[in-house]
């Protein structure tokens, strides 16, 4: 490569036109960064699978293994013949559970189950302490033995028996502390054990299809989410969870190709997962896709989906439907939820609907160490650079404001002998899959990113945060910032995240201190004149339920009911989450 400087130049998007830069290169080499892959992306847009949906992968991580395109994906395709206890499948359970990919629990763990709990329902609601309590299907229960779960998150510890009654729910926990099972273990398992009678006939299932076999999808379980790589992130959840059972998973995305997403639900679907242009597409075609079954509605990342940027798809996705029949039962999760976002959202809920939230809506996880360094505009990509040779090589997401900008500092990392490779919304479909492959597997640990992948993303061993550029009011502003730092630091692991900070980014300096006090990270001395007076009495703008103007102070302004605060203090040691009755000992499988 350092032979030929012009010629690497020539096989990455071509944006900066940054000449290669010999002598970071040798520095990059001497910090034992991998070198990076060549990454020609005109060849790579016609790469091998133009030839069919089976065609491997193309690009810096060709893998024959790979599926062509997340939607394909292998799942457990049940069949009439199985009796009540459909059997194991070993090539599908290494793929699915042992994927060396895949998070495990770190060892800071604890820190998310001492969360003060605070929920809040008519309905009284024992939380679980174990998965084994919960009242969920023997195969689920081995699912989740599968998956490496041993004891359920607080989040996963109020909504399972929440879901268990039936009623609304709109649950708000910190990012990386498992909300995705929260809503899949409950649900799937329920209808596990009545998928006979609820699930639409299929034809021949089990065996091999043919277009003649076609139905039409009627799922029992929708979750909608607000970007692809989500969708197809908790697709695969799904396929976990529902292995072994009747419930077939499918997704459906913008991007792909619609006939593969379209021939997989004609093969029957009964947990869909899906972004809203692609969902509204499909919708229109009754003959493909019919909501009628939908039991569940699941609004992932909720105050996003209920932006005003959404509104009209989510009206027709919500049926514009207050949900007074009690079959009906929708969900929202977020890891932050801004007032006016709450507003909008108990429009679409029953008056009844339980809310739960760990910790406080918005806060970030004590798990991440939060750096602010105050750094010229000119000066961020030397600054980069430097940054990251000063500590040993890590996977790393620099998180930028624009497409533009991501393109260009993917070019100039790559051109100094970085193993970059970026994703945001103009990329084709393939390349977004793959540049989150080739991340993922680690064989480009430094991945440029757009705020498209702020939310939901759960990559293993993801160290290291970088704001390169501090997320304005305009974008997400602080909201943003607490959801670009939470790609580190999942469930239990730890991780640290550095923001470069200038003159441009006052308007969230408000909002960083107090989060930065809050979760007791140290404030730059650069900051301290936006430190409020009170520091022991932080006032946030979502952590309270107070809805403002008009509604009854001092009580629960979501619903009518007094709150029941199931809250352990921060700090306290964990008892069953405040329930009285708590199983004794059940607070050791916390820690
Ligand atoms: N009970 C559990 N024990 C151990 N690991 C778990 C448990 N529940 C979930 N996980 C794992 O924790 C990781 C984070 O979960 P998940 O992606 O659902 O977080 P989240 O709360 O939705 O975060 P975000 O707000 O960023 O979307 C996943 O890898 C998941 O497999």
């Amino acid at each position: 490569m350092s032979e030929n400087g012009e010629a690497l130049a020539d096989v990455t998007n071509k944006v900066a036109n940054i000449k290669v830069n010999e002598e970071a290169i040798k520095r990059v080499r001497e910090a034992q960064w991998a070198e990076p892959q060549k990454f020609d992306y005109d060849a790579y847009n016609a790469g091998p699978r133009d030839a069919g949906p089976s065609g491997p992968a193309a690009g810096p991580d060709a893998d024959a293994n790979a599926p062509s395109w997340a939607a394909n994906a292998i799942r457990y395709e049940w069949s009439e013949e199985y009796g009540d206890v459909a059997p194991r499948h070993q090539a599908l359970e290494n793929m699915l559970f042992h994927d060396e990919n895949k998070m495990d629990m770190g060892d800071k763990f604890k820190h998310i189950t001492e969360m003060k709990v605070t929920f809040e329902s008519e309905t009284k609601i024992k939380p679980v302490t174990r998965f084994e309590d919960a009242g969920l299907h023997p195969v689920m229960l081995e699912n989740i033995k599968l998956c490496g779960y041993k004891v359920p998150t607080p989040i996963q510890a109020y909504v399972l028996p929440s879901v268990f009654k039936d009623i609304d729910i709109i649950g708000i926990a910190q990012t990386g502390s498992g909300k995705t099972a929260a809503f899949l273990i409950p649900t799937i398992s329920k209808l596990m054990g009545k998928a006979k009678q609820l699930a639409a006939p299929r034809a021949r299932a089990g065996q091999p299809y043919s277009p003649e076999d076609a139905v039409r999808a009627e799922p029992l379980i929708l979750i909608v989410v607000p970007t692809r790589e989500l969708a197809t992130q908790i697709f695969d959840e799904a396929r976990r969870l529902c292995y072994r059972s009747m419930l077939r998973p499918c997704v459906a995305y913008g991007g792909g190709p619609s006939r593969e997403q379209m021939d997989e639900l004609r093969k029957g679907c009964d947990v869909l997962i899906a972004t809203p242009g692609r969902l509204m597409d499909f919708m229109q075609r009754g003959h493909l896709l019919s909501l009628s079954r939908v039991k569940y509605t699941i609004i992932d990342e909720a105050d996003e989906m209920v932006s005003p940027d959404w509104v009209d798809d989510m009206k027709q996705i919500m049926g514009g439907d207050s949900n007074d029949d009690d079959d009906h039962v929708y969900m929202m999760f977020s890891a932050t939820f801004p007032k006016e976002a709450r507003a909008v959202a108990k429009e679409y809920m029953s008056s009844q609907h339980i809310r739960i939230r760990v910790g406080r809506a918005g806060s970030s996880h004590i798990n991440v160490t939060q750096k602010i360094l105050f750094v010229d505009e000119a000066k961020k990509r030397d600054c980069l650079f430097d940054l990251l040779l000063s500590m040993p090589p890590a996977r790393t997401i620099v998180f930028v404001n624009t497409k533009k900008g991501a393109d260009f500092l993917d070019d100039f990392l790559y051109n100094r002998g970085l193993p970059s490779t970026s994703i945001h919304s103009d990329r084709t479909q393939r390349e977004r899959e793959d540049a989150l492959r080739a991340f993922r597997t680690g064989k480009a640990p430094l991945l440029v990113a757009t705020g498209v992948s702020a939310r939901g993303l759960d990559i293993k061993n993801v160290m290291h945060i970088i704001n390169y550029d501090m997320p304005s009011n305009d974008h997400g502003g602080i909201h943003e910032y607490v959801h670009r730092i939470g790609r580190t630091a999942r469930i239990g692991n730890v991780g640290m995240a550095t923001s470069f900070y200038n003159d441009r980014n006052e308007d969230i300096a408000d909002a960083l201190v107090k989060l930065l006090l809050e979760t007791r990270q140290e404030v730059p001395d650069f900051l301290e004149g936006y430190k409020p007076e009170n520091v022991e009495d932080l006032q946030f703008d979502d952590d309270t339920d107070e809805e403002g103007e008009g509604e009854a102070s001092g009580g629960d302004a979501w619903g009518a009911t007094e709150p029941q605060n199931n809250g352990n203090t921060n700090g306290e040691a964990a008892s069953g989450w405040g329930a009285d009755d708590a199983a004794a000992g059940d607070k050791d499988a916390w820690n």
